[in-house]
């Protein structure tokens, strides 16, 4: 696969901990994430010393070492790159930090690194934050177009679409980012916590239980078909039922899959389940794909999946061009980086990109959420809307506890 990081000058800190080098990146402006992958407990961060995220084509084989985001919609087909100028892990005893800078700007990092006060609260952030956004979805307008599509899907315009919206939950004064972060690590496990700064964009947060494509330092490539919800309400995965409606959800998410692995010919793929799994306090559908790309002699697979995949039917619908005109034409608002894809590239010699769910986008004063649900033609608009609060509920338990 992709070169080794190539990162050398190493930066030795006086205390070197995640929450300083965080709290420096968060107060700076500068692009960054951070992130914690599932079932690890590392935590890793990337900052961009240029003022503003590269805007690049989904090459993973080309691109260099980074945090990558890619819209839902955009026409040019363009994601942001948040380049690893500095790199650190918890695993690491000092900073990775690129040769691409001079000497002086090293230590103006290493200064500020070092002076950092944890004791005082962080106030500069949010001066980078967005100011505006659009209004958030009414109830109203929600079940409205779910009872427009249901309409179409029963005429037969579409098989599937998915339908999200935004509500906004108040921040405490003291309302930490960072806090937030340890929060949801502790509390989802199995989730992909992350946080990333993109200038114009946003300061995002998310715990996702869905990725879109992995592929690991031993060439090995998966990706999940995820779709069907339910509050698990203590119930043990093993024993969930469902309903023929989530079941038909889930298996259009596969068989998009299943075409695309059609689309380049490629048979070798390995399928499980589906099966119920827990995310947060629901339960979904899944099925896993597993491909081994050095026996196929495919390195550029996860490239070539991610440019068919996205947006799967977990996040748009089917057929995709009609879904997305419909999501287009009646959602009223601009999901931006909600339920396009998020994640680290290159770094530790793997791809891991998640789908960004169960997510929300931070002002000075408030949050804004962002849910969907999958609407077929057997959809109760009451009941998506009530599974939309649901999916939102990952994020709001924990926002301000
Ligand atoms: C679109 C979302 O979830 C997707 C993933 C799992 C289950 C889904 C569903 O049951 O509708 C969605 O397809 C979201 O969380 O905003």
């Amino acid at each position: 696969m992709k070169k080794s990081y190539h990162h050398t000058d190493q930066i030795v800190l006086k205390t070197l901990d995640f929450d300083s080098l965080l709290s420096v990146a968060l107060e700076s402006g500068q692009p960054f994430a951070t992130w914690k992958m599932p079932n690890e407990n590392t935590k890793s961060i990337v900052v961009s010393l240029q003022k503003e995220a590269m805007r690049v084509t989904p090459d993973l084989e080309e691109l260099p070492n980074g945090f990558l985001a890619h819209p839902f919609h955009d026409t040019s087909k363009k994601a942001y790159l948040i380049p690893a100028d500095i790199y650190y892990t918890t695993e690491m005893d000092h900073i990775d930090f690129s040769n691409d800078y001079d000497y002086d700007t090293k230590v103006r990092v290493e200064k500020a690194i070092n002076t950092f006060d944890p004791s005082k609260p962080l106030r500069k952030w949010k001066r980078n934050m967005l100011k505006e956004h659009f209004p958030p979805t009414s109830k109203e307008h929600f079940v409205n177009i779910v009872g427009e599509s249901v309409k179409a899907m029963q005429n037969e315009e579409f098989l599937k679409v998915v339908l999200s919206r935004t509500k906004e939950a108040g921040l405490k004064d003291d309302f930490s980012p960072i806090d937030f972060f340890h929060r949801l690590s502790e509390a989802y496990p199995t989730a992909f916590i992350s946080m990333c700064y993109i200038p114009n964009v946003g300061l995002w947060m998310g715990a996702s239980p869905e990725t879109l494509i992995s592929v690991d330092e031993n060439g090995i490539f998966r990706t999940v078909a995820l779709a069907g919800t339910q509050a698990s309400n203590g119930i043990h995965p093993r024993d969930a039922s469902w309903k023929s409606k989530e079941i038909e959800e889930q298996a259009l998410v596969s068989r998009y899959i299943i075409n695309c692995f059609k689309k380049i010919r490629l048979r070798e793929f390995e399928e499980k389940g589906p099966r119920t799994v827990a995310a947060a306090h629901l339960l979904h559908l899944k099925t896993d794909f597993k491909v081994d790309t050095k026996a196929t002699n495919f390195p550029q697979l996860g490239t070539v999946m991610l440019d068919l995949l996205h947006p799967t039917s977990a996040v748009c619908g089917m057929p995709k061009d009609i879904a997305t005109q419909f999501i287009l034409d009646n959602e009223h608002y601009n999901r931006s980086i909600y339920s396009g894809y998020i994640g680290p590239i290159g770094l530790e010699n793997s791809q891991h990109l998640f789908v960004n769910l169960r997510c929300l986008q931070l002002f000075t004063d408030h949050a804004l959420l962002y849910a969907g649900a999958g609407i077929t033609s057997d959809s109760d608009p009451e009941k998506e809307w009530k599974e939309t609060e649901l999916k939102m509920d990952t994020m709001l338990k924990h926002l301000n506890a």
